[in-house]
């Protein structure tokens, strides 16, 4: 007898597939009997059921390509590069501290255009229309160079192994805990793009003047929830925003403090064109210290951006904000959870895209 055909599932979305030989699945009664039995079709389907199987197949496989992502990924084919990555992030946020913001917000806007594969990294060619550019993006992300400089130093240890967007995935957890924030394991083996999209970045990252509800739809169509929305939005207790992005907050918000938002108008002229690029910090006391900050300010209504003050201003996320004020460690447990989600979002992975060697163009 010939033994039917076994598909088991393992954890993890592994997919095993165990087979006695390739005729059996198509040539053997009781095989193809089996197959329709697992699919819920008759015998006499057994077309219609083999095709079944492979939409389960394909399914499976499309839902394992996140799960390809592990801690480990690098530990035999690089294992200084997470070592590398954390002391150059190390040094270039005791250089600048603010360089740790940077480097956090170019791993969010790297992931919400087409996922977490260095598209933003980038340049602009003659072929290719690079987010730089973008409107979320242009006179306003920063940190290229380190990431650059980093990507060099993990190249010369273990050339053409580790990704961009890995590197950019690791330095903005590094980032993160080098301003006081948690940690946490970060899952690799993205690969990276040979695309950007220009007009992913225009509409897929919020912009400061969205609402709540446009806040949770953006998200949404990411995959995060409002309540990751939420952890992930205390980013901005680090680094700075420029006046073209708050004024509107604090000349005709209502729901501001007042002496926050005169305070702010001294350095943010209300004519526009006029001291644009005018920096305030987004957490007014501790712009270098990733802690639960950002939520006390929300309630004190000192929320930098119009979209900041969004998350308390009497909707349904308020709860949540209060509960971060009262608790650190429930913030940064949220956040993390976040930040990984946010890591999985649409990795390449298998064949799919490349190992740059220079994050700045295709190979
Ligand atoms: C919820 C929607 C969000 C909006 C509307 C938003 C908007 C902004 C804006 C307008 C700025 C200032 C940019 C400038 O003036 O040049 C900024 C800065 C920043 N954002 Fe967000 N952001 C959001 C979510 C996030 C998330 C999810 C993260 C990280 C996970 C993040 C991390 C940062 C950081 C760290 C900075 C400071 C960057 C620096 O100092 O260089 N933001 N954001
Ligand atoms: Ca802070």
């Amino acid at each position: 007898m010939y033994a039917p055909a076994k598909l088991a599932v393992a954890q993890g979305n592994t997919l095993t597939l165990s087979l006695g030989s390739s005729r059996d699945i198509f040539f053997h009664p009781q095989t193809h009997s089996s197959i329709s039995a697992m699919a819920g079709a008759s015998a006499s389907e057994n077309g219609s059921a083999l095709c079944v199987l492979m939409l389960v197949i394909m399914v499976l496989c499309a839902g394992g390509a996140s799960a390809q992502l592990s801690t480990g990924f690098y530990s035999s084919s690089c294992p200084g590069a997470l070592g590398a990555v954390k002391s150059a992030v190390q040094s270039a946020v005791a250089k600048e501290p603010r360089m740790g913001a940077s480097i956090l917000r170019l791993f969010f806007h790297d992931c919400f255009v087409q996922g977490c594969d260095g598209s933003l990294l980038l340049d602009d060619t003659s072929s290719l229309q690079g987010e730089k550019t973008a409107k979320p993006n242009n006179g306003s992300v920063r940190g290229f160079e380190v990431i650059d400089a980093v990507k060099a130093v993990v190249e010369k240890l273990c050339p053409g192994v580790v990704s961009c967007a890995d590197v950019l995935a690791v330095a903005a957890r590094d980032s993160v805990v080098a301003l006081g924030g948690p940690s946490w394991g970060v899952k690799v083996g993205r690969r990276d793009s040979t695309t950007a999209s220009f007009s992913g970045a225009n509409n897929n990252i919020p912009p400061p003047t969205s609402g709540l509800a446009n806040l949770t739809a953006l998200f949404a169509a990411q995959g995060l929830s409002q309540k990751d929305m939420v952890a992930l939005s205390g980013s901005h207790t680090i680094g700075q925003a420029r006046c073209t992005n708050f004024r509107a907050h604090i000349y005709n918000d209502t729901n501001i403090d007042k002496g926050f938002s005169t305070t702010l108008q001294a350095g943010c002229p209300l004519t526009s064109g006029s001291g644009d690029n005018n920096l305030a910090p987004l957490d007014l006391q501790t712009p270098t210290t990733f802690e639960n900050n950002y939520y006390k300010n929300l309630i004190g209504k000192k929320g930098l951006l119009h979209s900041d003050q969004e998350l308390f201003n009497g909707g349904a996320t308020d709860p949540q904000v209060q509960s971060y004020v009262r608790s650190q460690s429930t913030f940064f447990a949220d956040f993390v959870a976040g930040m990984i989600k946010m890591g999985d979002i649409s990795p390449l992975t298998g064949n799919n895209g490349e190992i740059r060697k220079n994050c700045r163009k295709t190979n």
